[in-house]
């Protein structure tokens, strides 16, 4: 069992400037599929920097089961936003999804080989980053990911460059790494019917806005103008 509780969580990007997110209490459990979704610029990428110990609450208290996230941050993995990377690396699938072995201590190939498995790419291994359709990128990187020892997964808008089937062929992959006692925390701008494929939904516009079952926030977010029938793909 790894649970990572969030606790009231506030932070700034400087003293001079207001919060970016205020009082955010978020739980994340083994085997569970949670969606986080709110406009742009409402907090999403900055909550699971926290999450990961790559940023400090200014306020509030992150643990992994009951113990303080900075002697623990091997249990959570990152899987960045796509903007944020260079997709002309020359680097091949292989070698991409082997970067994310931690400490850099020796890989096996049957590793190697069932990062690549569990995301459906194992025939891609030799080819260039560069090669491959958008949603093909994402599965290298998101094997990449599994590289890791870690239980807790954040991916930061993983579907936002996918077509729907690219999209919901990527949500099957994800439902099953949690099917398999993983925990995902997914940021999404898609807060349509497509948050039916998660077990819990996290709506945030700087405060959580709304927590529960998909249909709870939807009926939640109904009411809540920056959100209603707001709808977009990613
Ligand atoms: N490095 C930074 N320095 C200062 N302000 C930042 C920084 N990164 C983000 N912000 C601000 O923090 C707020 C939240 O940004 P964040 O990227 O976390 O939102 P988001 O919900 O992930 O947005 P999007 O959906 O557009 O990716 C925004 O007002 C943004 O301008």
């Amino acid at each position: 069992m790894t649970c990572l509780i969030a606790k009231n969580l506030t932070y700034s990007y400087s003293r001079e400037s207001n919060p970016v997110l205020e009082e955010v209490s978020v739980s994340l459990r083994p085997g569970t599929l949670t969606a986080l979704v709110g406009p742009n610029g409402a907090g999403k990428s900055t909550l699971l920097n926290l999450l990961q110990g790559h940023n400090k609450p200014d306020k509030g208290k992150i643990t992994i089961d009951g113990n303080e996230l900075v002697n623990n941050r091997a249990q959570v993995a990152l899987m960045p936003q796509r903007g944020k990377l260079n997709w002309n690396f020359p680097i091949t699938i292989e070698g991409l999804v082997s970067l994310g072995r931690v400490n850099h201590s020796k890989l096996s190939c049957c590793e190697l080989e069932a990062a690549l498995q569990r995301v459906g790419i194992s025939h891609l291994a030799k080819r260039r980053l560069d090669s491959l359709s958008g949603g093909q990128q994402q599965r290298a990187l998101l094997a990449k990911t599994l590289m890791s020892p870690a239980k807790i997964l954040l991916l930061d808008e993983p579907c936002s460059a996918l077509d729907p089937p690219a999209r919901e062929d990527f949500l099957l992959i994800i439902r099953q790494l949690a099917d398999a006692g993983l925990s995902l925390f997914v940021s999404s701008h898609d807060w349509g019917s497509s948050l039916n494929a998660y077990d819990k939904v996290v709506a945030l516009d700087k405060t959580v806005l709304a927590n529960g079952s998909p249909l709870e926030v939807q009926q939640k977010l109904d009411s809540i103008d920056c959100m209603r029938g707001n709808y977009c793909c990613g």
